[in-house]
């Protein structure tokens, strides 16, 4: 068929890291309050302000953000079920509990919010058979695996939750192809490698897969334009740049990627003009894509980047004993 199956990189596009740009993207996104941009990303508001904070903290920008003004939006957050919304009149979800934890971790606040809350919150959406629903909805996905387990780990409280049962469920999402779906049965996808070896990673339990099986299915999402594509076939995206890396990384196979092709449709996804990533080149940025393709290159060792956490997509330094990878 005629879809496209890779991008071509233009001689125009940038080749180097525009870090001054993007610092001043994050910054106009977070203040420009009435723009169309942040009118339509209310429903995730508070991860919206993680990916703002993780960006600028890896760019050792994070003085630029105002501490006082986000730990305030994040206590509004907060409800009666100890979980957290990702804005006013929303109802709490996994995702943006999590983002809460992330948040107060990078501004080192951990004293603002209700650790006895969330775990509440987390502990009630595990199932009888380990899996894990994101709020009230009832939709089962390993991505909610992860977030429960990571909000948890980074609270200190991993023995409230019945690992073995999460670590069960994990690998009957274990495919013959060395990837992980959303559910048992459910076709490979790097988003739930990332999340499914992310959750072994936490609960220490990484030996229960075969290692270069999925660093094999991994590594074949790289494609001729140095890109990383979600499943085979699909074009690449530099979010999938994070999804991939990191979890090589965990597995200790980030070299089974070409490097230099990798870095070269990283840069080319910048936007020289307003600043910021987009998901490929000549799109339009968004924070979500800033934030993972500033973070694949750190798993790099770009030097101008603070090294970041493979597992929690966080500085090694705001972790400090909590980092695991
Ligand atoms: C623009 O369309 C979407 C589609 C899905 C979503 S999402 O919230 O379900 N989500 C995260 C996500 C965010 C953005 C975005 C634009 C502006 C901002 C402000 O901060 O953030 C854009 C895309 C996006 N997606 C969709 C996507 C990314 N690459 C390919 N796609 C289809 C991912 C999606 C799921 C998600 C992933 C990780 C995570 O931590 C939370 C949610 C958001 C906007
Ligand atoms: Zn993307």
């Amino acid at each position: 068929d005629f879809a496209r199956k890779d991008v071509n990189l233009l001689e125009s596009s940038p080749t180097a890291f525009l870090r001054k740009l993007h610092a001043d993207f994050i910054c106009k996104y977070e203040k420009d309050r009435d723009s169309y941009e942040y009118a339509m990303s209310e429903s995730l508001r508070l991860s919206g302000i993680y990916w703002c904070l993780s960006a600028m903290d890896i760019m050792q920008e994070l003085d630029r953000m105002n501490r006082d003004e986000i730990m305030k939006y994040v206590k509004e957050c907060r409800r009666e079920d100890g979980g957290y919304g990702p804005a006013e009149q929303h109802d709490s979800h996994l995702l943006h509990t999590l983002c809460a934890v992330q948040i107060a971790i990078i501004l080192d606040r951990l004293e603002c919010i209700d650790a006895e809350g969330i775990v509440q919150f987390v502990k009630n959406l595990q199932k009888p058979d380990g899996s894990f629903t994101g709020d009230s909805s009832n939709e089962i996905d390993t991505r909610f695996t992860f977030v429960a387990l990571a909000t948890l780990y980074l609270l200190g409280r991993l023995n409230e939750i019945d690992a073995q049962k999460a670590v069960e469920f994990v690998l009957k999402c274990y495919n013959s192809d060395g990837g992980f779906g959303t559910r048992p049965g459910s076709e490979s996808h790097s988003g739930q490698v990332y999340c499914c070896v992310g959750s072994l990673c936490i609960l220490d339990r990484l030996e229960s897969i075969d290692r270069n099986k999925t660093a094999a299915w991994l590594a074949q999402r790289q494609c001729t334009s140095g890109g990383l594509n979600g499943r085979p076939e699909k074009l690449p995206d530099v979010c999938y740049s994070w999804w991939v890396l990191s979890s090589l990384a965990m597995l200790k196979r980030l070299h089974w990627i070409d490097e230099e092709k990798m870095r070269r449709f990283i840069y080319a996804c910048q936007d020289s003009e307003t600043g910021g990533f987009a998901d490929r080149p000549e799109d339009v940025s968004d924070p979500f894509h800033t934030v993972f393709g500033i973070a694949a290159l750190s798993l790099f060792n770009h030097p101008e980047l603070s090294s970041v956490d493979a597992v929690f997509c966080m500085t090694k330094k705001c972790l400090g004993d909590k980092s695991l990878c």
